[in-house]
């Protein structure tokens, strides 16, 4: 609790003038005002981050927090619940998608078990256990109050653990059978938007288990009623221990003042709880993609995001998080290394922006 409550007092905004003097430089470069899109924005948010106006990414960690959720019983995913067990321990094998993608952009990958139904022993998953998986939300809640802030303060803790080992960037990813439902009842309780609205078919489902799936959130929302003004209820009533160990990894990363990379439609609803739980969080998040699951746009809304691609990825794993990182990268790499308008002897009397305005450098 005193790490939850400590890490949200010392969350801060972005610093300003590092970012308005990243503008300042993207501004006398060679090109056309803002003829960089977002990578200009990507660039100038990172200076932001770090307060300066010149960046390196030193070394990249996707954060992937494992756990299970009790509402599979109510059939809601077409897949096992042991899947979440096998596939954790695989992301330890190299062999899953975000293995892939994180070895070809050279990103770490930190496995963390926060409540997998079956133990893993397995010494390269992180022991931060809070339950033998969650209780079903159709019945009562998924957890305690305090095993909810148990499972953030493992990812505060996990994050400030990276950023000391001397990660530049992290990501976010999960596994957890079930996780895409819950995330919908989050979405679905946070914004009031209808659960016809939120939920997607997860992993795949046939056209009859997709509606029993719009039932079972329904009913958890009903049984529950939770309370969208008090985020620890709503993550602890009709949540799962992924979802509060990625809200604490956003939460730790704006504290530590690192990036913080959202991936699919589980970190989204993460990330929806964090800025909730402080709006200063933003100013440390990039979103890596659109997920397929039709929540995510309503959460991109909600927290004032645009994500940098939509390649209708489905995956979650934190796999859309090495693509963000090369993006990341290419900005910082362009603001370091691009020639001015005095190095190449342009004259800018001239220059206005895309609006027409002019623009005095
Ligand atoms: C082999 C396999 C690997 C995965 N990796 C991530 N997920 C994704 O699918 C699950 C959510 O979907 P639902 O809510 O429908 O259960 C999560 O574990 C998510 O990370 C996977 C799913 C499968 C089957
Ligand atoms: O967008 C995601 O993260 C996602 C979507 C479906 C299933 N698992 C993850």
């Amino acid at each position: 609790m005193k790490l939850f409550e400590e890490t949200l007092r010392e969350i801060y905004p972005g610093d300003k003038d590092a970012e308005k003097k990243a503008w300042d430089r993207l501004n006398g470069l060679t090109k056309p005002i803002g003829s960089l899109g977002e990578l200009e924005d990507i660039a100038a948010k990172f200076a932001g981050i770090t307060g300066k106006v010149f960046n390196e990414i030193e070394k990249k960690n996707i954060v992937i927090m494992c756990g299970d959720n009790g509402v599979v019983e109510e059939g809601v995913s077409s897949c096992p619940q042991d899947l979440t067990y096998i596939v954790t321990n695989n992301f330890t094998r190299g062999i899953t998608g975000v293995n892939v993608l994180a070895k070809f952009y050279k990103s770490d990958i930190t496995v963390v078990d926060v409540g997998v139904k079956k133990k893993i022993d397995n010494p390269k998953v992180i022991d931060k256990r809070v339950m033998e998986g969650t209780n079903n939300i159709v019945k009562g809640p998924a957890m305690t109050r305090e095993q909810c802030i148990e499972a953030i303060e493992a990812g505060i803790d996990i994050v400030e653990k990276l950023v000391k080992s001397g990660y530049s960037i992290l990501g976010t990813g999960e596994m957890g059978i079930g996780n895409t439902t819950t995330s919908a009842a989050i979405i679905s309780a946070i914004t009031g938007l209808s659960v016809e609205k939120t939920v997607g078919k997860g992993s795949a489902l046939t056209a009859e288990a997709f509606e029993n799936k719009k039932k079972v959130i329904q009913k958890a929302l009903d049984v529950n009623k939770p309370n969208e003004e008090d985020i620890i209820d709503v993550i602890s009533k009709v949540g799962g221990l992924d979802i509060a160990g990625l809200c604490g990894a956003f939460l730790g990363a704006a504290r530590y003042k690192v990036p913080i990379v959202i991936d699919g439609i589980i970190a989204s609803a993460a990330a929806l709880c964090a800025y909730k739980l402080n709006k200063n969080v933003k100013d440390y998040m990039f979103p890596s993609h659109l997920s397929a699951e039709p929540g995510a746009i309503y959460v991109m809304k909600e927290i004032g995001l645009t994500p940098m691609l939509n390649l209708r990825m489905r995956l979650g794993e934190g796999s859309g998080c090495p693509l963000a990182f090369s993006i990341i990268e290419s900005a910082l790499y362009t603001i370091n290394n691009m020639g001015t308008f005095d190095d190449a002897n342009i004259v800018t009397d001239y220059l206005i922006d895309y609006e027409g305005n002019k623009v005095i450098n």
